[in-house]
């Protein structure tokens, strides 16, 4: 078993690369700086088994929420169905703050199923728990003020773990701006 997460946890970095290229074929710029800004810092992994609900649409298997890193990559399994042999790619706050808010970071939720369980495994690309993240220069201008503050990473993910998930409220930790309740 601990070679399975070995494996699958080197893997993710080659599958994060291949979105995170896209970027500078958008921008211009930055692949690489995000690349080395993000992916080879904190990464970590979570395996879900949501159970079957006979009453799905009474609960959730996860609230509606943004992931606190940079980017995540989700592996499911044929449950969902939403295309086979593929994975998913969720931008996360990091990358909104890192970008200006160019791309923004996804809101999204698990719904459970009535007769199956369903598994995911998510790995999480974020920056290091020391690094401080804020705008990169290349995102800001007179047009396009900073929108977030400095922030330490780890203040960051301690303001994030210890509430509940509910849409991108985590992101008002780092803004400058005023953002709905
Ligand atoms: O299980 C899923 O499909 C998504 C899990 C998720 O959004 C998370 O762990 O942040
Ligand atoms: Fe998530």
């Amino acid at each position: 078993m601990p070679s399975i997460f070995c494996h699958l946890s080197s893997h993710s970095i080659v599958i994060c690369r291949e979105p995170l290229l896209k970027f500078e074929c958008k921008m211009g710029v930055l692949a690489q700086k995000l690349i080395e800004m993000i992916h080879t810092r904190r990464r970590t992994m979570t395996f879900n088994y949501y159970l079957a609900c006979p009453e799905p649409n009474l609960t959730y298997g996860l609230s509606s929420h943004s992931d606190i890193g940079s980017i995540t990559i989700l592996m499911q399994d044929a449950v969902k169905e939403p295309m086979l042999d593929a994975f998913i790619v969720l931008i996360g706050d990091q990358i909104e703050i890192l970008t200006n808010w160019h791309y923004e970071s996804v809101e999204h939720r698990v719904t459970t199923n009535k007769t199956v369980p369903r598994i995911s495994v998510a790995c999480f690309f974020a920056p290091s728990e020391e690094d401080v993240v804020r705008p990169l220069k290349e995102f800001v201008d007179a047009e396009h003020p900073s929108l977030y503050k400095e922030t330490k990473f780890c203040d960051y993910l301690r303001n994030g773990l210890s509430k509940q998930l509910r849409g991108k409220t985590n992101l008002k930790f780092s803004s400058l701006k005023l953002l709905p309740a």
